[in-house]
């Protein structure tokens, strides 16, 4: 009886005493534009990276969210700058940004989700076994190549940047410290992390865009496989007499073949530092013919293709219309580059 009159009152004053209605939170969804937020992902100093869902094609992005207010004026060019570079890369291995939203005092940018993480978490699972230490090290070359192709240099190439996607596929990250170099006229910016940091930045000479790469992809192989840095030092000054000294260890386990390559990456003068092309033909590389299709994508005609307008995918058209979407806006906004809702829609439904 009691039970009853219980429930009589609460069912009249419509307080969910019920054990249901109790655990049932009301979920109040964050949207941002098309899309939902779900979680975080990462946390910078002024910008917040989460994980969002497009309401439409239900894909899973990242958003960067930067709270502009917060950032000086070079911060805020690097910003642009790095959202200039991104809108110049369209590689398989780096993080394609879909689309930019910015309101007055915020800065959207959605770009992939790369849904493994980073390579350095992947890498407490244990070292990786030179065959795929090989594969993951020709997807990283091959995109690196495509951003030296096109006079852009990365300049803080290291484990924590290097993403992985659901098929566990290299997707570069963070080309906040990336840059326009035009060779012959060096950068000498310090930048990036000090145990990835080639000797002349140390040494505060100007240095090559390209080469500075190179000596951080050496201090990246050697990682993958031995799963430790080649240069540490507990202080800055230590790390840096270790790399102007140019000493480290090759575990027992290293093969001579990839000894070898890396002696010839992680060279102090960067003109006798191997280049991308010496590296894509040393014997390393080449001992695996699946690495050869991975390093054969930066091709002169893929180059061209690219820069003509591809003819539209039909497929992903047909299920815009179908969604009322207006096709001709959309295929204005793609010839424009113009990174709107209408360009992410169609790349979300043809990368899913
Ligand atoms: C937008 C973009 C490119 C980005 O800025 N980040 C951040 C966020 C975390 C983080 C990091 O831990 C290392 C590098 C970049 C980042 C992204 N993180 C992911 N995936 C992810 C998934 C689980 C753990 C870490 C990263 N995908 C795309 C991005």
């Amino acid at each position: 009886f009691i039970k009853i009159v219980i429930q009589g009152i609460c069912g009249r004053y419509g307080s969910d005493a019920g054990p249901k209605m109790a655990t049932e939170r009301t979920k109040r969804a964050i949207k941002v534009g098309f899309y939902d937020i779900e979680k975080t992902i990462g946390k910078g100093n002024f910008a917040v990276v989460k994980l969002a869902r497009h309401r439409v094609t239900k894909s899973q992005v990242a958003i960067k969210i930067i709270d502009k207010t917060q950032l000086d004026e070079t911060n805020l060019k690097k910003v642009y700058r790095e959202i200039q570079i991104m809108k110049l890369l369209n590689h398989p291995h780096i993080v394609k940004l879909y689309q930019v939203m910015e309101t007055k005092s915020m800065l959207y940018l959605v770009t992939e989700y790369a849904s493994n993480g980073e390579m350095f978490n992947y890498l407490s699972h244990g070292a990786l076994p030179e065959k795929e230490a090989r594969k993951k090290f020709a997807q990283i070359l091959s995109a690196v190549e495509y951003c030296h192709a096109r006079h852009v240099v990365h300049r803080d190439l290291k484990a924590e940047n290097l993403l992985l996607d659901q098929n566990l596929n290299i997707k570069i990250a963070d080309f906040g410290f990336g840059n326009y170099y035009t060779p012959g006229s060096p950068l000498n910016t310090w930048c990036g992390s000090p145990p990835y940091a080639a000797p002349e930045v140390f040494e505060g000479k100007l240095y090559h865009g390209p080469q500075l790469d190179i000596w951080s992809l050496g201090v990246v192989l050697y990682v993958l496989i031995c799963r430790a840095l080649p240069f540490d030092g507990g202080t800055l000054p230590a790390l840096r007499d270790r790399v102007l000294e140019g000493r480290f260890r090759i575990p027992f386990f290293m093969s001579t073949e990839c000894e070898h390559l890396i002696r010839h990456m992680l060279v102090k003068d960067p003109n006798q530092r191997y280049t991308i092309e010496q590296i894509k033909k040393h014997k390393w590389m080449q001992a695996d013919p699946a690495v050869k299709t991975i390093l054969s994508c930066n091709t002169e005609e893929n180059f061209e293709r690219e820069e003509i307008l591809e003819e539209y995918n039909e497929q992903a058209l047909e299920l815009m219309q179908g969604l009322g979407i207006d096709i001709e806006r959309t295929k204005t906004a793609l010839a424009d580059d113009a990174y709107d809702h209408h360009t992410a829609i169609y790349h979300l439904l043809v990368d899913r």
